[in-house]
């Protein structure tokens, strides 16, 4: 096979692995160059972000159901369509025999004639094929767009349809990459001119100083200026909330369920690593990667403790961000795979969790000290909800205005929030509130 062929073959593994074990892990790509490697994630996030269409379209044209099939077989023909569909640079007998043949070499030489019948099906219909046409709405919504049911219906009830629709199919793009100029090792402006003198096209933004969109990420790990520390692969509303903690240099900063770092990162920078920073995180693999971020980035004035932040007891800091783990539904382009794993119960789990960790967080804070709290998610009981019933149970805080911490465009619940969402600003959907101890 050619290192394209390999790339399908190592992302079924990957996808095969995501069904039975509820794990993605890209580790055994390391065996490809990385043109290969980034063409297993490209593969394995637009099959998850089209999971459920190609799951009807497999059962259109199969005799045997999917329900009924091996994981194997069903990632395989997952590909196998995916490529036939969505990859104009795939001849469809090009998809086929190369489906055909993981097939064989995985399944046996019978499972390979079963994967070139369905494929040759599929084939003869391709201009012209079925459409989900299920009387259940939220089964024909969900197949549709491959979201889940539960999301479905909750985004439906929310938003009405229209935009749940909008929502969901910002979520199946591929996502806008976002690049942040890291200023504690090169000047935002050399930034610029070195991506000009390499070619690299960019839009600088105007939301928040030294980020640009950029066509793709590669470019910036090909030519190693992550690891020398040039710069970040970061969306611009992951940057919103350091932006609003505001970390000034000399302060004491506690960056709490820290890990990668990724925003650590920007506080340091926004300190001129004068001051210092507690990142504290349960998790020392992650834990090791912000260690890592943090000597490449110069953020020296980073320090890290392995804690769970509920049961950390610590002197009051200035200043202290909880970005806190959630469903993760603000990310679903970038993390496809998170649409399948998340569910009510988890959601569920998730709030309480949070609300552990913001009462953790608040009494690490001094008098007139400043707390951010931020997600990734767009559910309202993760973000103002969950905030409003933190401040019925901590009198001691305010939450203040965010303007002129982030741009007005993402201002949400009449000046006390942002809220970014995908179909609406381009980016991926983050929440974050100030909340100020008064005594
Ligand atoms: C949203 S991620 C943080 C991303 C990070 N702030 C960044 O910008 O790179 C949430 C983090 O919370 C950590 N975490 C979850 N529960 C925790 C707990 N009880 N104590 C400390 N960290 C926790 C996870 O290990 C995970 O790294």
């Amino acid at each position: 096979m050619d290192t394209e062929a390999s790339a399908r073959s190592v992302s079924v593994e990957i996808l095969i692995d995501f069904d039975e074990n509820n794990v993605l892990d890209y580790s055994v790509a390391n065996q490809l160059d990385s043109r290969g490697r980034a063409e297993v994630r490209e593969y394995v996030q637009n099959i998850l972000r089209r999971r459920s269409y190609l799951d009807f379209l497999i059962d259109e044209f199969s005799n045997v159901k999917i329900a009924e099939m091996k994981s194997s077989l069903k990632n395989i023909l997952r590909l196998g369509i995916y490529d036939m569909i969505f990859m104009d640079s795939t001849p469809d007998y090009a998809a086929i025999n190369e489906s055909v043949e993981i097939a064989k070499i995985k399944l046996g030489s019978r499972t390979g004639d079963l994967t070139n019948a369905i494929m040759r099906n599929l084939q003869r219909d391709i201009d012209n094929l079925p459409k989900p046409s299920f009387e259940d709405r939220t089964r024909l919504v969900a197949t549709t767009f491959s979201h889940p049911e539960w999301l479905v219906k909750r985004w439906t009830e929310r938003f009405g349809e229209r935009e749940a629709f909008q929502l969901m199919q910002a979520n199946n793009k591929r996502p806008a990459y976002f690049i942040r100029a890291n200023n504690l090792r090169t000047k935002t402006k050399n930034f610029k001119l070195r991506m000009t003198k390499h070619d690299i096209a960019f839009t600088e933004s105007d939301w928040l100083p030294g980020y640009f969109e950029v066509d793709s990420v590669a470019p910036f790990i090909t030519k190693g200026w992550l690891q020398k520390g040039f710069c970040q692969i970061q969306d611009i509303a992951a940057g919103f909330a350091p932006f609003l903690l505001d970390p000034q240099s000399g302060e004491d900063v506690y960056d709490l369920c820290a890990a990668p770092g990724t925003k650590s990162v920007v506080m340091s920078d926004l300190m001129n690593a004068e001051g210092s920073i507690l990142a504290v995180d349960i998790s020392s693999e992650r834990l090791d990667k912000l260690a890592e971020s943090a000597l490449s980035y110069h953020a020296e004035n980073i320090r890290v403790r392995r804690a769970d932040v509920t049961e950390l007891e610590l002197d009051e800091a200035d200043a202290v961000l909880l970005d806190a783990p959630c469903t993760g539904t603000g990310v679903l382009s970038k993390r496809a795979d998170l649409r399948w794993r998340r569910d009510q119960e988890g959601l569920d789990n998730a709030v309480e969790q949070q609300a552990k960790l913001l009462d953790s967080a608040a009494k690490m804070v001094k008098v007139g000290g400043r707390l951010v709290y931020s997600t990734c998610s767009l559910e309202e009981e993760e973000n103002m909800e969950q905030v409003m019933n933190f401040l019925d149970r901590n009198e001691n805080f305010e939450i203040q205005p965010v303007e002129g911490y982030v741009p007005d465009e993402v201002i949400a619940h009449g000046g006390l929030a942002y809220q970014t969402f995908p179909h609406k600003h381009g980016c991926d959907g983050h929440f974050g509130v100030l909340l100020k101890r008064v005594n």
